[in-house]
C-alpha cells in the first residue's frame, strides 16, 4: 500500500526517520557469533505444541507472504526454553533475497542463508491482544529457522505451490497446515532480546533462532521471488525480493545458547 511504502520509504536505512526506535538498544536481526554465545545450562528445550488445524489463510501483505493462524485459544503454542509462559502462534512468514547467497535476516558468524522463516507467537497469558503484546518487552516470541538451498523440502510444497495464487497482494485459504513439518531435526537454539525486523520495529521480541537450517530447493525458493510487492491494479510490477533487514548493533546484549 502506498501508505506503508511512504512510511517505510526506500528501505531499512531510512526507517529511523519515521521509527526512531530503529536506532534503539535491542534491535533485530543481529549477527550471531557462536563462539561468543554464552552456553546457559538453565535453558531448557523449546517445546512446540502445534494443533493440526489452526492455519487459516496465506496472504501477500506487500512485504512478505504470511500464513495466519486462529489464535483465539491455546491450541498452538510454544513454551519452555527462555520463555516464562506459553506463547500463542499467530502467523509465520518468510524473508528472502534475489539470489541464494543472501536472504536471511540473522547471520551466523557473518554468513547469510538463502532465506529465514519466522514463526510469530504472542504472550496471551499477560496480554489481551497481539497488538498489546507487540508493544511489550516480553510480548512476542519469534522462532527463526534458516533455509538453505539443496534438495526439495517435501512439506514446503504446500506453501510454495500456493504462492502463484497470492502473486499480487491478496489472500487465499490454507487449511490444516501444521508448521511443525517445517522444523529441522535439532531444536538447539540461540536466544536474545530483540525487536520486530520491519516497522514499527517494536522492541518486544524474545528471539529463538535454531542453529540447524532446513533444506529447500532452488526451485521452491524461486517461487517466493516471483511474488510482487505491488497489487494487480498497479502498473508497476515490483518483484518481492530482498525483504530482509541487515544485522543491527548488538549494543552489549548477550546471546545465550542451548547448545
Ligand atoms: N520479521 S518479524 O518476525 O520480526 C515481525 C513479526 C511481526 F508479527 C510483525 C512484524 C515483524 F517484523
Ligand atoms: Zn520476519
Amino acid at each position: 500500500s502506498s501508505h506503508a511504502l511512504r512510511l517505510w520509504g526506500s528501505g531499512p536505512s531510512v526507517w529511523h526517520k519515521n521509527y526512531p526506535v530503529a536506532q534503539g538498544n535491542r534491535q533485530s536481526p543481529i549477527d550471531i557469533v557462536p563462539h561468543q554465545a554464552l552456553h546457559d545450562p538453565s535453558l531448557g528445550p523449546v517445546v512446540l505444541n502445534y494443533d493440526q488445524c489452526t492455519s487459516m489463510n496465506i496472504t501477500n501483505n506487500g512485504h512478505s507472504v504470511v500464513v495466519q493462524f486462529d489464535d483465539s485459544d491455546d491450541r498452538s503454542v510454544i513454551q519452555g526454553g527462555p520463555l516464562d509462559n506459553p506463547y500463542r502462534l499467530k502467523q509465520f512468514h518468510f524473508h528472502w533475497g534475489e539470489k541464494g547467497c543472501h536472504g536471511s535476516e540473522h547471520t551466523v558468524a557473518g554468513n547469510s542463508y538463502a532465506s529465514e522463516l519466522h514463526l510469530v507467537h504472542w504472550n496471551a497469558v499477560k496480554y489481551k491482544t497481539f497488538g498489546e503484546a507487540a508493544t511489550a518487552p516480553d510480548g512476542l516470541a519469534v522462532l527463526g529457522i534458516f533455509l538453505e538451498t539443496g534438495d526439495d523440502h517435501r512439506w514446503l510444497h504446500v506453501i510454495t505451490d500456493a504462492l502463484y495464487m497470492v502473486k499480487f497482494k491478496v489472500s487465499t485459504t490454507v487449511n490444516c497446515f501444521n508448521p511443525k513439518c517445517l522444523l529441522p531435526s535439532s531444536l538447539h537454539y540461540w536466544t536474545y532480546l530483540g525487536s520486530l525486523t520491519t516497522p514499527p520495529l517494536h522492541e518486544s521480541v524474545i528471539w529463538i533462532v535454531l542453529r540447524e537450517p532446513i533444506i529447500v530447493s532452488e526451485k521452491q525458493l524461486g517461487k517466493f521471488r516471483m511474488l510482487l510487492f505491488t497489487g494487480e491494479e498497479e502498473d508497476q510490477r515490483i518483484r518481492m525480493e530482498n525483504n530482509f533487514r541487515p544485522p543491527q548493533p548488538l549494543k552489549g546484549r548477550k546471546v545465550r545458547s542451548s547448545i
